[in-house]
């Protein structure tokens, strides 16, 4: 651990929001140095959120809030020569990746970098243990191992390389048999695949839909379609534009779970496309997913085309270098191997251990100062470059599922996380920057730059001196500036081209960023407990539809048939306190031909009586 000697303590005047964040009770102090102990006898053990409540102990003797108030106080530095200084002095730059990160538009001080110093150490320590294979995401007892996907020397053991490595080369090949048609549709014209439906959600749709977007060839081998949602009209959709290409379109299905509800929903519903279109949907399935999950178990009885695995140590929103990312893309005849390479070089130049040289370092400091540690700020992410329009979306997930949480590491309520929206520039000036520029000051921007605005030889001036790219240009520097000169700070991520190579170098870098910050805040970054509430709920609801369902059909089987009022289908369903969720129930359902019939006004709920249409005898509901 370093010292901390040299850290300001916190001051009475300044009262720290951070506060809330740093209190350890005595007795999960003792365990974490217990933990710790251990730790040093078997670094094999050493889970890496030791080091993170390490640092949580480290927070509580000093106050960086304190200093970054203060610090802040003094506003962004203006002058112009000064502002040059300060811009070469932090410039980073990856030659070989051709990335650049400017971080001097955001106006921490050289005292706060300081003082931050110690922290940062204890991060790296936290990041390289993860890297070993420590059980980084302690309430899942899971490693966290999306780093050894583009590195399999790394991964803690040869059963885990072999396995990268094997999956690698099955994707590998899978992609060049289905491209030239060795492996093939049995009933299609075209005697191939000629399209990819993706079904999956959450990390098992938005790495593969960003990329997509930025790297898929005008003119791919297949082209890709998603299903990410359980919206009917929405899945309805994306069959009816495949039409007959329904023949020749291999159809992956995604879910590290398995068993995630939207997923089977498309699932079931492109299955049930196939049956009406008289095609056997088990010879077009691919499964990715955990071995043994229920889609894993569901495509091995029924035969599909082809099952990939999802390994246990990658979590949904860092798969996009697994088989969910891998794969999709392949097949889109993106060079898995270069967003392979692009990453691993990143990953590399993120585990310097000298903050000024590590660009995720920097990227956490930023977001640190930015949001005072406690997420008082969002992130926007404006790239000017139309390909890169998801990249917000994706990163969106990343930040916020990995940030978001109530509790840190030592069970402090904490309620961390930093916003993250955005869409591209300079469509956004259109929309939105007229708030940022003058409105609630409650973000910071992150500005991606792509140097290079066509391929070699397409470029023309649409007015003398002028291209349509420079225009582009000009538009970024120019928000940038009128954002600055009225305080708002930003960041700048240059690349020279859209590649595979920097498409995986901005995933690894935002990663990296993100298990770094992580580690600052002491948050488990790897799980998402808040998800469950959500989704427990929704079945909650469901199961109550179904008892509602069960009263009218007892009702209605009555001679004569009995309608009920909203407080009679509650009392009967005993769940009086329910009485709105029935009524929306109800609602939906009459809105949806589910032969119920509501008599009555919907916008007088008292009013309401209702039955259902056809009784049915047979049928169980509840
Ligand atoms: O891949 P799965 O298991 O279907 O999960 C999809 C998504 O759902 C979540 O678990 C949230 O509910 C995400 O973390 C995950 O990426």
């Amino acid at each position: 651990m370093a010292s901390l000697s040299g850290l300001c303590s916190s001051s009475p005047s300044l009262k720290p929001k951070h506060n809330r964040i740093t209190k350890l009770t005595p007795s999960l102090r003792k365990d974490s140095l217990a933990f710790s102990a251990r730790s040093a006898s078997n670094s094999k053990l050493v889970a890496a959120h030791s080091v993170a409540r390490e640092i949580s102990a480290d927070l509580s003797k000093t106050n960086n809030v304190g200093v970054l108030k203060q610090a802040k106080k003094g506003g962004l530095e203006k002058d112009p020569k000064a502002l040059w200084r300060r811009y070469v002095d932090w410039l980073y730059q990856h030659k070989e990746l051709g990335l650049y990160l400017d971080v001097s538009r955001i106006g921490f001080s050289d005292e706060f970098v300081a003082e931050m110093e110690p922290r940062f150490q204890a991060a790296f320590k936290a990041m390289e243990e993860l890297e070993k294979g420590a059980i980084a995401n302690p309430d899942e007892g899971r490693m966290v191992g999306h780093y050894w996907l583009r590195n399999a020397k790394l991964a803690p053991s040869s059963f885990l390389r072999v396995q990268i490595e094997n999956t690698l080369d099955a994707v590998c090949k899978f992609a060049d048999d289905v491209i030239s048609g060795k492996i093939k549709p049995p009933s299609s014209p075209e005697g191939r695949f000629t399209q990819i439906l993706s079904v999956g959600i959450g990390g098992s749709a938005l790495g593969p839909q960003f990329v997509a977007e930025a790297l898929a060839p005008d003119n791919p081998p297949l082209k890709i379609r998603f299903i990410d949602n359980t919206d009917p009209a929405g899945i309805d959709h994306q069959i009816a534009q495949l039409g007959s290409e329904l023949a020749s379109t291999l159809v992956i299905v995604i879910s590290k779970s398995g068993g995630t509800p939207e997923t089977r929903n498309g699932l079931l519903e492109v299955q049930k496309a196939f049956r009406e279109a008289g095609l056997e949907f088990a010879k077009q399935g691919v499964a990715i997913t955990q071995e043994n999950s229920l889609l894993d178990n569901t495509a091995r009885i029924e035969g599909w085309v082809a099952r990939f695995p999802m390994f246990d140590w990658v979590g949904g929103r860092t798969s996009e270098m697994s088989a969910v990312g891998l794969l999709p893309a392949a097949l889109q005849g993106i060079d898995i191997r270069e967003m392979l390479v692009g990453a691993s070089m990143m990953d590399e130049a993120t585990r310097c251990t000298e903050l000024k040289n590590n660009p995720a370092a920097l990227l956490a400091l930023c977001w640190y100062w930015a949001t005072d540690g406690i997420g008082s700020k969002d992130m926007v992410v404006l790239p000017y470059k139309d390909s890169l329009l998801l990249f917000s979306r994706y990163l969106q997930q990343l930040v916020m599922e990995s940030l978001g949480k109530e509790f840190d590491l030592d069970g402090n309520r904490v309620n961390q996380g930093i916003t993250v929206y955005g869409n591209k520039g300079s469509t956004d000036q259109h929309a939105y920057i007229q708030q940022l520029r003058e409105g609630v000051h409650n973000f910071f921007v992150t500005f991606i730059e792509v140097l290079r605005d066509r391929p070699p030889g397409h470029d023309w001036e649409l007015e003398p001196g002028v291209t349509c790219g420079d225009y582009l240009f000009g538009m970024l520097q120019g928000t940038r500036s009128a954002l600055y000169a009225n305080n708002r700070e930003s960041i700048t991520v240059t690349v020279q081209e859209v590649t595979s190579r920097s498409v995986g170098a901005l995933i690894a870098f935002y990663e990296r960023a993100v298990g770094i910050y992580a580690a600052l805040t002491n948050i488990n970054a790897y799980h998402q407990p808040g998800v469950e509430a959500g989704k427990k709920a929704a079945g909650e609801v469901l199961a109550l539809q179904k008892r509602v369902l069960a009263v009218l059909n007892e009702a209605s089987c009555k001679e004569p048939v009995e309608p009920l009022t909203l407080e009679e289908v509650a009392d009967r369903c005993h769940a009086p306190e329910h009485i709105e969720m029935i009524y929306k129930i109800i609602e939906h359902m009459a809105a949806n031909d589910r032969a119920l019939i509501a008599e009555g006004n919907c916008g007088s709920p008292h009013s309401l009586k209702v039955f259902l249409g056809e009784c049915n005898v047979d049928e169980m509901y509840a």
